[in-house]
């Protein structure tokens, strides 16, 4: 008889790594991020993880699982994730407004803690089953490897403040270099592009905007093109634009532009999914989303508008086989899936990796902003980007294996932290005094 393994114990180890001064709409990235890690290991000995954003709120809530999970099967998994759903419903979270205007403070709102739990015991039953993560989620696998966007991002000043950014940690070549070096002008976008690519073999970019002029940020777009003619190149704005800024820049400069991420957002009493879908009637441009579409609720409206035809549905925002049946309604629909993220280890790189070898369809390269942080892996046997894909590997589950040393250097780096959050503000103060978040304004424009 087949002996189910059972779940012995559940650890949650929030930990932290470190970051360059990467701008956003929301400010300015801290010199270091937080994530929470979740272990599970069951009575056959196998260890199952699992990766999610950092924040005291999340840490809890993960906390709260733990006796939902011990002592069952792990091929329950599906019971537990009912019972963890069960629990949740965040008294405090907001109601829907989500991520519509990139309120960063709302993030840990849109994100599901189970989604964690539900990695780590996927990975258990792929370790079970002796077959990797993707041969068991959503239909089952429908690629062997899986293009990812390199994720192109303007930085700001570290010299101007006193805070302990990162510096010199990878001086190998010009990326390790760049990644840690202020870049404002469109030739050092395109610099950052080329060592990127250098390293990685990207195909595809996307520039993170809101943080200058539209049109300063389109010329990187422009510049981007003439320099990649072949790739894909996004430019994501976070709907700092109005919607008539957005048209007369995408109809200026949209040659360049193969798609527009939220590029305008809410505004004059209209919802941020009425607006991508005046957007598109205007420009016939592709839209793509991660803020006005996080949730089933969300989807309906969108997909009713024809408001995007790119849902960036990040499996923390979703959960895994919620990601996934998200996808299998894009592919039925004509629409097309991908992923956003936000800072991570290489354990959500995995998840990501393995979550979107199952989504059916023409998918489009999955975003990572791994690339920022490579060098801080936790795991043994990470996977990596190798001529701008990642492969599947053969192991069972995730098919990485935790490295305990390097969690807990991770784990101590965390213990050091006063704020365990996320708030772009503090370090956008240094560089322009009393800066607060404004959804409509660019960041250095304030
Ligand atoms: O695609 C996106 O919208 C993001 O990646 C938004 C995030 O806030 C990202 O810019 C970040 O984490 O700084
Ligand atoms: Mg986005």
């Amino acid at each position: 008889m087949v002996v189910i393994p059972k779940v012995t114990d559940v650890q949650v180890i929030p930990v932290a790594g470190y970051d360059s001064m990467l701008l956003t709409l929301s400010g300015a990235h801290y010199p270091y991020f937080t994530r929470n890690i979740v272990i599970i290991t069951d009575d056959s000995g196998n260890r199952g993880i699992g990766e999610i954003h950092g924040g005291d709120v999340i840490t809890k809530s993960l906390n709260s699982f733990k006796s939902i999970i011990i002592g069952r099967p792990i091929t329950e998994y599906r019971g537990i994730l009912n019972d963890m759903k069960r629990q949740v419903a965040h008294p405090d979270a907001d109601k829907g407004a989500g991520i519509q205007q990139l309120n960063i403070s709302n993030l840990q709102y849109v994100v599901h803690a189970e989604a964690a739990v539900e990695c780590a015991l996927l990975d258990l039953y792929g370790k079970f089953v002796n077959l990797p993560l993707c041969d068991i989620i959503g239909s089952g696998r429908q690629r062997d490897a899986v293009e990812m966007l390199g994720y192109l991002f303007y930085i700001g000043d570290h010299t101007q403040t006193d805070l302990p950014y990162l510096q010199n940690d990878d001086n190998s070549d010009a990326w390790g270099k760049l990644r840690r070096k202020p870049t404002l002008t469109v030739a050092g976008i395109v610099e950052q592009a080329k060592a990127m690519k250098d390293r990685y073999g990207f195909r595809c970019f996307k520039l993170k905007g809101g943080v200058l002029d539209g049109a300063e940020e389109m010329k990187a777009v422009k510049a981007l093109h003439e320099a990649f003619p072949d790739a894909r190149i996004n430019l994501d704005p976070n709907g700092a634009w109005t919607l008539d800024e957005a048209v007369k820049l995408t109809k200026e400069y949209g040659d360049a532009l193969t798609y527009a991420e939220d590029p305008c957002g809410p505004e004059n009493g209209f919802s941020g999914r009425e607006v991508l879908s005046f957007y598109q009637n205007a420009t016939h441009k592709p839209v793509a989303t991660n803020m006005i579409a996080t949730d089933w609720k969300q989807l309906y409206p969108t997909l009713l508008m024809k408001s995007v035809d790119i849902v960036l549905a990040d499996p923390h925002f979703w959960g895994i086989e919620g990601s996934l049946r998200v996808a299998s309604i894009l592919n039925d629909w004509g629409l097309t899936w991908g992923s956003h993220s936000n800072n991570h280890f290489d354990i959500t790189l995995a998840l990501y990796a393995q979550v979107a070898a199952a989504a059916p369809g023409n998918i489009t390269p999955i975003d990572t902003h791994f690339v920022w942080q490579d060098g801080q892996q936790l795991c043994d046997n990470a996977l990596n980007i190798r001529n701008g894909e990642i492969a599947i590997p053969k192991r069972p589950g995730l098919g990485i294996d935790i490295n305990d040393t390097k969690l807990a250097a991770a784990h101590e780096l965390y213990e050091q932290l006063s704020f365990h959050g996320r708030d772009d503000a503090k370090a956008m103060q240094y560089l322009i005094p009393n800066w607060t978040f404004d959804p409509k304004t660019p960041t250095l424009l304030h």
